[in-house]
């Protein structure tokens, strides 16, 4: 019998998202062969995940609960309520059991701010001053952090992001406020994360502050936060971006969260971005959390191309039918003719490299690039949902749940010793 969800907090930790809900006998195969530093989260699903799959919070906490059981976890594991935005998401995560509740102000954020010139910077804060108390405190400081690097809290940035962020950190109060309550109430232990990455600007070093600072001196129990890291962090495929940049920044970030917190850095979106994760672990001497999902729904995917390879080829139709659709809320680049049609290629090995690619293809400490894998992971929840695809799919890893346990294996084996070689 698995055990009960729990809070893990600073030690760091590795969430496995599984939008299917066969994913975690796989999951736990990983972690037994390379997770010895991480502690897991198995059940984790997004608001809008569930949505989109149209599974609720007491499908996926059972999927977890039923799989860990199957493989044999005994240990401790964490269950991310992931991406919440109201009272009501929170109630539903709450009431089956999660522990760890991320909160998604991003409906709050003024994504402009950033463009904004000096008039109209004051002429915004102006219409929320009342409701934002701390620019003046704020405003002038400087604080130097434990690894040498200076946060310089000027007038405009202060107003930047008082602009930006400011009723989002007011909305993310009332919600752990509310988290609080509700916790109060059961008597039960939680924690909470933070999650201000999906935004196309860079979290600056002076809104990481104001941010954490302002939730922490609300009381809110923040164990982690997860900035927009610089460069590219794309759905499904590897980093992109600037390593050293990266790594200097992942430094500056670490060293506001040992000051204020200390809390954990996690990185959203952080499925497949093997090239940088030993920087991540060196940067917050594994004070860090990583959140992926939609990989283990490619991995599933993997065993149609291999096991039913009609399916395959309708999946990948049916999800370039979608994709301009479908990928709205994501952060992706590929285009429908960065990948050929199945038409183009008679060869299923082939399209797999296409749409999947394979470990062997790819370089050592590297993730995978291929732009397929976009189309077919934004495009998760129409194919899930789909009268036809849905069942079939579900019905082919059933059947070949050993081929998705040992692809997930090697995947997560992959990510985990990424990250334990930064330690
Ligand atoms: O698709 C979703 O909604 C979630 O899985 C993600 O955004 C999640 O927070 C994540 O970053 C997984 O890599």
């Amino acid at each position: 019998m698995a055990s009960k969800p729990t809070v893990l907090g600073l030690t760091p930790s590795f969430g496995f998202g599984d939008r299917i809900g066969l994913a975690t006998p796989g999951h736990v195969e990983a972690m037994k062969r390379s997770g010895k530093t991480f502690a897991p989260i198995f059940p984790q699903q997004s608001i809008r995940e569930m949505a989109r799959t149209s599974r609720g919070p007491e499908q996926v906490m059972k999927d977890a609960l039923e799989g860990m059981t199957q493989a044999g976890w005994s240990g401790p594991t964490g269950a991310d309520a992931d991406h919440l935005k109201t009272e009501e998401d929170v109630n539903r995560t709450a009431a089956v059991g999660f522990t760890f509740f991320t909160i998604d102000p991003s409906g709050d954020v003024d994504a402009s701010a950033d463009n904004y010139d000096e008039p109209t910077l004051r002429d915004r804060f102006a219409s929320i001053r009342d409701r934002i108390g701390w620019v003046d405190a704020y405003k002038g400081r400087q604080h130097e952090l434990p690894n040498g690097t200076t946060v310089t809290l000027d007038e405009e940035a202060c107003l930047r992001c008082a602009v930006k962020y400011g009723l989002a950190i007011n909305s993310a109060v009332a919600l752990a406020d509310h988290i609080k309550s509700v916790h109060e109430a059961s008597g039960s232990d939680y924690e909470i994360e933070l999650s201000v990455d999906e935004t196309d600007q860079p979290t600056t070093l002076a809104e990481h502050y104001i941010i954490a600072d302002q939730c922490l001196s609300s009381g809110m129990k923040l164990v982690s936060l997860a900035p927009r890291f610089i460069g590219d962090f794309e759905k499904g495929v590897d980093f992109k971006g600037d390593a050293a940049l990266l790594e200097k920044s992942l430094h500056d970030h670490a060293a506001i969260a040992e000051l204020l917190g200390p809390y954990k850095l996690s990185l959203h979106s952080g499925s497949d971005k093997l090239s940088m994760y030993a920087a991540l672990s060196r940067a917050t001497k594994g004070r860090l959390h990583v959140k992926t999902a939609g990989t283990s729904y490619l991995e599933a995917l993997r065993v149609a191309a291999r096991h039913d390879e009609s399916l395959f080829r309708a999946i990948i139709d049916f999800s370039r039918e979608r994709y301009d659709t479908d990928k709205a809320t994501y952060h992706v680049s590929a285009k429908l003719d960065s990948a050929p049609t199945t038409k183009e290629v008679a060869d299923v090995t082939e399209l797999e490299r296409h749409y999947l690619e394979k470990w062997e293809d790819v370089p050592a400490g590297k993730g995978f690039t291929a732009p397929g894998r976009q189309i077919l992971h934004c495009t998760f929840g129409s194919v899930l949902t789909h009268a036809e695809f849905g069942p079939l799919l579900r019905s082919l890893l059933e059947s070949h749940l050993d081929t998705y346990t040992e692809v997930l294996a090697i995947h997560f084996s992959k990510h985990l010793e990424a990250l334990n070689a930064g330690l």
